[in-house]
């Protein structure tokens, strides 16, 4: 979001060598809206000189691309036997624009290394780090300098040394200087120094002076696109996880906007953040937890309760079915009940007696055969009767309704004939028989054998 050349409307200037110089830089003397005062530039014909706090640098390079310039301590004298750098307060902590408490704007810089002097009480034998600076030394003070990696580290500090000086080096981790950087001595150090090092520009030299809902906007527009950078074609694991991380990166944008502003604009930003980052997590949490858990297990039971009713369903029907298409078992005194002791016989066949019932409730008639011991017409007969025609529907072929089996106690219950058997018409002197009625009965007859396929029953009447 680094704002380039251009925006001030201002047209870009020449300085010292550079050329091409926009925004956020400004000449001295320049209009009042062109570039920002913190990137006043200083201009001879060959230098261009900027101040950073107490200092004044030479900026030797611009690099808007990469959002950073590259500078040079003027007052570290090259020429001079002993050079110093003037840098002794904290720079470049990494906040951009930030006022220190002496009003000091700091710039980011950045380099990773430093050039650390340390003035000590005595001399430093034990530690090779420190590579002495003879021409700053005196009897009592004995100077020396290191490298060190980001800030000049106070457990880097001997305990009887202080800090004199520091300076960034060069422009981050990019050279390879680990090794030499480990052995560099004052002369090789103030080699470095003369290269200088980056600071970068802010990162929207406005964004201070914001109000809480900017910072807000822009870390939230800064979050979203964060997101949807890290959701595109994500796993659903993979979206959850952006959501943590761009929740964070929220977190860490107002954190990071909000630390130049007031108390009161700071604690109402950290709180939406934290509020934003920890809140909406926690309450997706007992969302999931409290309804969506329990709402996952109802539903998990319902499919349960569904899929074993369902199999309920369907036994029961087919027993239903079963029950209407295949005979009823009845006990002995069942058919005792339902012929009312054998009250009414209806004839006599080769295999027992046929009587008259009744089934209740409905009323409807039936013909119960009792089939005697002795005759042939029980075991396998019986089975057979009663898987067959048990099962078998037809107009023309009498329904076994029913049967009873209680040791050698046989029955068969059949549904009521009132015209009796065939063999009444066929053989008695009834004047009303015709031959149009006997070709009747015997394509009656046909049709019902089509559907018997054994069995030792038959009455088709009608
Ligand atoms: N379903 C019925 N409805 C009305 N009357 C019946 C029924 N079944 C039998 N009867 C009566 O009982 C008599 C005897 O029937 P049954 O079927 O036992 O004799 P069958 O057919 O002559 O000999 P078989 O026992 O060899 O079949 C019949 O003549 C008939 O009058």
């Amino acid at each position: 979001d680094h704002v380039q050349g251009g925006d001030d409307g201002c047209p870009p200037f020449s300085c010292g060598h550079l050329q091409g110089i926009s925004y956020p830089f400004r000449r001295r003397g320049d209009p009042i809206e062109c570039g920002v005062g913190a990137y006043e530039l200083g201009c001879t014909s060959s230098k261009a000189t900027i101040h950073i706090n107490t200092g004044a640098y030479y900026v030797t390079a611009i690099n808007y691309t990469g959002s950073y310039f590259w500078v040079m301590d003027a007052n570290f004298d090259t020429y001079s036997s002993c050079p110093l750098p003037l840098w002794n307060h904290l720079p470049y902590s990494g906040y951009y624009g930030k006022l220190d408490s002496n009003g000091f704007r700091n710039f980011a810089t950045g380099s990773y290394y430093r050039a650390c002097f340390a003035n000590c009480s005595r001399a430093v034998t034990d530690n090779s780090k420190y590579k002495p600076v003879a021409c700053l030394s005196a009897n009592n003070s004995h100077v020396y300098v290191w490298v060190s990696g980001y800030d000049c580290r106070v457990d880097d500090l001997e305990p009887y040394c202080g800090y004199l000086s520091m300076i960034p080096l060069g422009d981050g981790y990019s050279f390879d200087w680990q090794i030499q950087l480990q052995d560099a001595n004052y002369a090789d150090i103030t080699q470095l120094i003369t290269r200088g090092f980056t600071v970068l520009f802010p990162v929207d030299t406005n964004a201070w002076s914001g109000s809480v809902s900017k910072t807000i906007n822009i870390c939230l527009n800064d979050s979203i696109s964060y997101f949807k950078e890290e959701i595109s074609d994500a796993s659903m694991v993979k979206r959850i996880r952006a959501y943590f991380w761009s929740e964070m990166h929220f977190y860490q944008c107002v954190a990071y906007r909000s630390y130049n502003s007031d108390y009161t604009t700071t604690s109402i930003l950290v709180v939406i953040a934290i509020v934003s980052a920890i809140a909406i997590p926690k309450f997706l949490f007992v969302l999931c937890r409290f309804l969506l858990a329990p709402l996952a297990v109802l539903i998990f039971l319902a499919y349960k309760y569904w899929k074993t009713r369902i199999t309920i369903d369907a036994v029961e029907k087919f027993l239903r079915i079963q029950q209407m298409i295949g005979p009823t078992r009845y006990s002995y005194t069942d058919i005792v009940a339902i012929t009312s002791h054998f009250r009414d016989k209806l004839g006599q066949g080769g295999y027992g007696s046929v009587y008259k019932g009744v089934l209740l409730p409905g009323g409807v008639h039936i013909a119960v055969k009792m089939l005697e011991g002795n005759s042939s017409c029980n075991g396998e007969d019986f089975i057979s009767e009663v898987s067959t025609i048990g099962r078998i529907h037809h107009v023309n072929v009498v329904r076994l309704v029913g049967f009873c089996a209680e040791e050698m106690r046989r029955a068969l219950v059949y549904e009521y004939m009132p015209h009796g058997s065939l063999d009444k018409f066929i053989f008695s002197a009834d004047k009303r028989f015709s031959w149009d009625k006997l070709n009747e009965i015997a394509l009656g007859i046909a049709k019902g054998i089509n559907y018997l396929h054994q069995g030792c029953d038959m009455q088709i009447l009608h």
